[in-house]
């Protein structure tokens, strides 16, 4: 008997099993079918999550050999610099393309006009010094506002309790370059004031950083989901009022086009929509409007309900992180900035 696939050939065409009782429902079509095993998903899958789609955040401390939880933020610590190229091997072997970078400023060297921020041997410069000295290969991204540096918690200048948009621009202008001197790969305005991608762009290229990528924070909302955040970078006790007088009311979703027409305009080579989760519809229509390089941060309100939640044994941590980055991918997103990453990377290593 001639045998085929370990069935002998004769008996091809009977059945393996007793015909199904007659279906109670006469339907054509039955979606069901695709999903009857794991190979016939993996067939029919529309969205993949790789470690290619991952940015790293990490908060930076001053300090030799320290590593710093974060209470509102389980699992993620602020890291000495040596810490830092630790954890940039551990990116490296991961295969996470990129990592960004916050600092955490001692409030000694905190003032009204966060003068540290352009410092160029503050914190975050002496990081991307030592990172692209150890892994060049390693993609660097540097946020640019004030806010890590500021007494005052808010993104820019204040004067009369307002926030100055044009001489603030000056100074993102100021902490651009020195962060571009030291390295970094991508600049990454998050303060939302008018024109700084235009203004940033320009003193990029008339100091010779042709090169250096900006990714813009184009479409940021005024959001709740930020209080780990500040908890991390120390700016929470600071912050006096908030910040709805830049960052975008989250009722809206128009503006955020505009918004994102503007830095494209004005330069940016990527554009990110912030927070994430409660922001996919922004991700969609960004994606479908302008079909750049779109991101999406998760931000750490996000990190922290998902972490909490898994730590109370309420959700199912690890399956919880997986979907909620697929979303972003399913939502048109190129890439995620979340403090998930090291995790996610780990598993996909793993598993696939
Ligand atoms: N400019 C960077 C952030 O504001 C991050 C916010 C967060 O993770 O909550
Ligand atoms: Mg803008």
């Amino acid at each position: 008997m001639a045998i085929k696939f370990g069935r002998p050939i004769e008996m091809r065409d009977t059945p393996r099993q007793p015909a199904a009782a007659a279906p109670m429902l006469d339907l054509v079509v039955r979606p069901r079918r695709n999903r009857k095993s794991e190979w016939a998903r993996r067939l029919v899958r529309e969205n993949v999550l790789t470690t290619d789609d991952l940015i790293w955040p990490m908060f930076v401390i001053d300090g030799d050999n320290k590593r710093a939880p974060v209470g509102s933020m389980p699992g993620v610590e602020r890291l000495s610099v040596d810490q830092v190229v630790r954890a940039a091997e551990r990116a490296m072997k991961l295969d996470i393309p990129c990592i960004a970078l916050f600092p955490f400023t001692e409030p000694s060297l905190r003032d009204e006009n966060g003068t540290e921020a352009t410092n160029a041997d503050n914190l975050v410069c002496k990081a991307v010094r030592a990172l692209k000295q150890e892994f060049p290969d390693l993609g660097v991204l540097c946020d640019v506002a004030l806010d890590p540096f500021t007494s005052h918690g808010h993104d820019g200048l204040i004067r009369d309790g307002k926030i100055l948009n044009d001489e603030t621009v000056e100074v993102l202008v100021q902490q651009s370059l020195v962060q571009a001197q030291a390295g970094c790969d991508i600049i990454a305005p998050s303060d939302m004031m008018d024109g700084r991608i235009g203004a940033i762009r320009q003193a990029l290229d008339a100091n010779g950083f042709l090169d250096v990528q900006i990714m813009a924070y184009a479409a940021k909302y005024a959001s709740a989901f930020y209080g780990p955040f500040r908890d991390a970078i120390g700016s929470a006790k600071a912050l006096t009022g908030d910040k709805r007088t830049y960052q975008m009311d989250s009722a809206n979703t128009d503006e955020a086009l505009r918004e994102v027409e503007l830095d494209l305009a004005e330069g940016a080579d990527m554009v990110m929509v912030k927070p994430g989760m409660p922001y996919l519809d922004i991700v969609r229509r960004v994606k479908e409007t302008f079909a750049v390089p779109t991101f999406a941060y998760q931000v750490s309100g996000e990190y922290a309900m998902i972490a909490a939640a898994a730590a109370n044994g309420w959700i199912d941590g690890e399956r919880a992180m997986m979907e909620s980055l697929l979303g972003f991918k399913r939502a048109g997103a190129d890439g995620v900035l979340t403090y998930f990453a090291p995790a996610a990377a780990e598993k996909l290593k793993k598993h696939g």
